[in-house]
């Protein structure tokens, strides 16, 4: 008997065995995508995007340019994922009205389950976003003024406290605290004290970017990723807390989006509550004009999403651009003059208006952009049913397609030397042409919502940082500036920085 049981089990081995090889020799031969180049090892498994993007170093991206140098503008980097090197391959799909719809396990991050961000389609998503266009759109972020002063004078404050006892801050962190409490108390007219804590190290931040590193484990390992996730926010607080801090931080977060959302609902709708939120129109859709019904639990995921996403993005935007001006200080210097023009003192604030006037704060704002990507990660869209030709050549239907900001936004036959921090380049005659390529927000149906508050977030506080301080490295190196692909960057170290305070 037990003989029988071991040759089943063995045939049933062969069995499986024969079926990964047949399935793998499927891939390199008869696969629609057997016809486009690549390295074999990506074409056969995953195993080779997996080598890069989980081993805490170099992630895929910063090895496409190499790859497409070497394969063209199409390069097979999974055994069904194309990566395209093509601006007009890139305006096809990152168009409005795009019917590439994203790929779902790259947001497939549960904490954002039922918000639009997780809505693949950009058509069926439209409704659910519309709710919160208007809210920030220019006219409203240029009425958010007075709140953003407000943030930005407790993080001068604080960065004048350590000028003046002489010690090293973390800015990246710090610039993490501004923007994040900045959104948080749009979003849900509350703040999480982000800015309170000394040194720039609420809990909240910290444990985030601890967890960064396992984010690129839930792209290849969806379903145990869920599941894992599944299990441990099943588990009492108290263990969360002890074993999986991140994930207790994420989940008070959490309590508190649904709790603001819960208030929110039940105030009455013309409330000054509801009107200055930016839940305004999700709570009171106008039905007879169409628009979208939500659920308080997809605006509860709707909440945690505007928090993730509008805090490291613009944060990363600052650290990348001061980190450059630390290197190149005459930058800083010429930027510094440029400021002095519409805020001759160190005391009051400028507004963005006049901010907006200025080109090379202009310059510095877009080229801190360009270099800090928005997303590292490879956007991924998936074939529309009737295929596409892209580059000269037919893409099957269902075929995922990718596409990187980090090649886009190095590409050297648009940025010129395209590693070196150069605003005057948004200065020069190509400037349309610049514009055009600018990507950092992505294009289409799907690209940036909270544009308009970044903008208004990187000049005030490029403006005042650079009017304000003089800044002295405090031991950070590039290697600490250098970054793995998180979805969106995230630093192997922290910009450690001294302020001087200018008269
Ligand atoms: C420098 C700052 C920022 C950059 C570079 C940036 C970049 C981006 C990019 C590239 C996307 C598209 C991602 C994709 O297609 O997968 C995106 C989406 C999004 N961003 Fe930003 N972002 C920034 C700041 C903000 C801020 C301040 C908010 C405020 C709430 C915000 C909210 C969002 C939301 C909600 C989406 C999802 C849009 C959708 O799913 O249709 N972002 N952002």
């Amino acid at each position: 008997m037990a003989l029988v049981s071991l040759l089943l089990i063995e045939q049933i081995l062969l069995l499986a065995g024969l079926l990964i090889v047949v399935k793998y020799l499927y891939r390199v031969t008869l696969d629609p995508l057997a016809r486009f180049p690549g390295p074999k090892l990506a074409a056969l498994t995953s195993l080779y995007a997996m080598s890069y993007d989980l081993s805490g170093h170099d992630p895929l991206v910063k090895h496409l340019k190499t790859l497409h140098d070497k394969y063209g503008p199409i390069v097979r980097v999974r055994s069904n994922e194309l990566h395209i090197f093509d601006w007009k391959a890139y305006y096809t799909v990152f168009k409005q009205g795009s019917d590439f719809d994203r790929l779902t396990e790259f947001y497939n991050s549960p904490q954002f389950d039922g918000s639009f961000l997780n809505i693949p389609n950009a058509r069926v998503a439209k409704p659910h976003r519309d709710l919160f266009v208007q809210a920030f759109s220019k006219a409203a972020i240029n009425n958010l003024e007075p709140l953003i002063h407000e943030k930005q004078v407790i993080f001068l404050a604080k960065l004048n406290e350590a000028a003046t006892k002489d010690r090293s801050v973390g800015l990246d962190l710090a610039f993490n605290c501004l923007t994040g409490e900045t959104v948080i108390h749009y979003c849900y007219q509350m703040s999480l004290g982000l800015l309170d804590e000394p040194n720039f190290r609420p809990r909240l931040v910290v444990d985030i970017h601890g967890f960064a590193p396992f984010v690129a484990f839930f792209w290849y390992f969806p379903v145990i990723g869920g599941m894992l996730n599944n299990l441990i926010f099943s588990l009492p607080d108290g263990i969360i807390d002890k074993f999986f801090p991140a994930a207790m931080s994420i989940k008070a977060v959490e309590d508190q989006c649904a709790s603001l959302i819960n208030s929110l609902s039940k105030a009455p709708p013309d409330s000054e509550e509801v009107q200055s939120s930016i839940f305004r129109q999700a709570l009171n859709p106008n039905k007879e004009k169409g628009q979208y019904v939500a659920l308080q639990k997809e605006l509860t995921a709707d909440a945690i999403l505007m928090l993730l996403a509008g805090t490291d993005t613009t944060a990363h935007a600052l650290t990348f651009g001061v980190w450059a001006m630390i290197k190149q200080p005459r930058m800083w210097t010429k930027l510094r003059e440029e400021i002095s023009t519409v805020l001759n003192d160190t005391q009051t604030l400028s507004s963005l208006k006049s901010l907006e006037t200025l080109p090379y704060l202009r310059a510095v704002v877009k080229e801190s952009l360009r270099v800090s990507l928005g997303t590292s990660a490879r956007l991924a869209r998936v074939v529309p049913s009737a295929g596409v030709t892209l580059c000269g050549r037919r893409i099957p239907a269902n075929t995922h397609i990718s596409f990187s900001h980090y090649v886009y936004n190095y590409d050297p036959s648009i940025f010129e030397d395209p590693h070196t921090f150069n605003p005057d380049r948004w200065l020069g005659p190509d400037v349309a042409t610049l514009d055009s390529h600018m990507i950092s927000f992505s294009r289409g149906s799907r690209s940036c919502i909270g544009v308009n508050l970044a903008y208004a977030e990187l000049y005030t506080t490029f403006a005042h940082l650079v009017r304000r301080f003089d800044l002295v490295n405090d031991g950070t190196t590039d290697e600490d500036m250098d970054w793995i692909d998180t979805f969106v960057p995230s630093f192997k170290g922290r910009l450690r920085v001294k302020l001087l305070a200018v008269e």
